[in-house]
């Protein structure tokens, strides 16, 4: 598949900060693509820059081979951003804010009525689209800037943090939607902290930070960056200072003790379990709980950094 988007070498600065640092990127079209990092990593200072907002001191982004600097009107018409902050007009309706929204992108007439109709539909806001916005939920307020986003059927949707702040049905209700685009002539750039949202949806993933690109590739090639060992932790009423008990069961790559908790590394966390807490009890250990981090986007990140990702 050929690349919509090419971010070449990009760098931003602001004053001391480096809020980019030589970022290169290349997004499949019809792909959905996952900016993961933490606050500061510089994801909406990139997205920004994609979507023409500010302009970057050094490189250039492509966008089906135009470039942000030099065709920056051509690309705006093909993108749709939901940026973080919520743009609505608070006393209108749902629907008089998409009626705005889509004249403003030249839409009118049957057109403009249909295009309304389909993303009122798309944002499950069709039954509540008379009631002015400032009646909204932070959901609903959330998914109707992802309609007006929609409004001229962009090529590319880009979404900054769309879930942050709201209630679990919507947020729900917005991955759902997202996932739907898979498969889609639609590319969409998810930027968020929320890894398991991330894993959830995407199909590449960037990991950035500190301005950087610290790894990309698939949720899959991500995880096999942080090796393919589950780690156990067990808890227990005394300390353990020796583990010799554990030697006899092969499944185990390496184990070490850390006050209370047993840290244990396995191939299948799964299979190896219930034979781990029999020797733990075995040896007259009383176990206090027990707990499984398989490797996902987060223990990449803190192989990557030494940091976790939610500092
Ligand atoms: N307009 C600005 N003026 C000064 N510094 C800025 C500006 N915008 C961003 N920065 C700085 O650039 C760095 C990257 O910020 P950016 O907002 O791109 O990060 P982010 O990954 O999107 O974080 P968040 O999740 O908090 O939005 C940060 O150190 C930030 O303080």
């Amino acid at each position: 598949m050929e690349p919509i988007i090419n971010v070449l070498n990009v760098s931003k600065r602001y004053g001391s900060v480096k809020a980019l640092d030589g970022v290169s990127l290349a997004i499949e079209r019809g792909s959905i693509f996952g900016l993961l990092g933490p606050n500061g990593a510089g994801k909406s200072t990139l997205i920004n820059i994609i979507s023409t907002l500010i302009v970057q001191d050094d490189g250039d982004v492509e966008i089906a081979g135009l470039s942000v600097q030099k065709d920056a009107q051509k690309i705006r018409g093909m993108l749709g951003l939901v940026p973080q902050d919520i743009a609505l007009y608070p006393t209108l309706t749902a629907r008089e804010n998409l009626l705005f929204w889509g004249r403003m992108y030249g839409l009118g007439g049957k057109k403009l009525k249909g295009q309304i109709d389909d993303v009122l539909e798309l944002s499950g806001l069709k039954d509540r689209a008379n009631e002015r916005v400032e009646g909204y939920s932070g959901g609903m307020k959330r998914r109707l800037n992802i309609a007006v986003a929609l409004m001229h059927s962009p090529q590319i949707l880009i979404m900054d943090e769309p879930t942050v702040g709201i209630d679990p049905q919507s947020r729900n209700f917005i991955l759902e939607r997202i996932k739907s685009f898979k498969g889609s002539n639609t590319t969409v750039i998810y930027t968020s902290h929320y890894m398991e949202e991330i894993e959830e949806i995407c199909d590449s993933v960037a990991i950035m930070d500190r301005g950087k690109v610290i790894a990309s590739g698939t949720v899959e090639e991500l995880h096999g960056l942080a090796g393919s060992l589950d780690t156990i932790y067990i808890k227990t009423e005394e300390p353990v200072s020796d583990l010799s008990f554990l030697k006899h069961l092969q499944s185990i790559e390496n184990s070490y003790a850390d006050g209370n908790t047993t840290v244990i590394s396995v191939a299948h966390s799964k299979e190896a379990l219930s034979s781990i807490i029999l020797a733990f009890t075995r040896a007259g250990h009383d176990i206090r709980s027990v707990d499984m981090l398989k490797p996902n986007l987060e223990t990449v990140f803190l192989k990557l950094t030494g940091r976790a990702l939610r500092d």
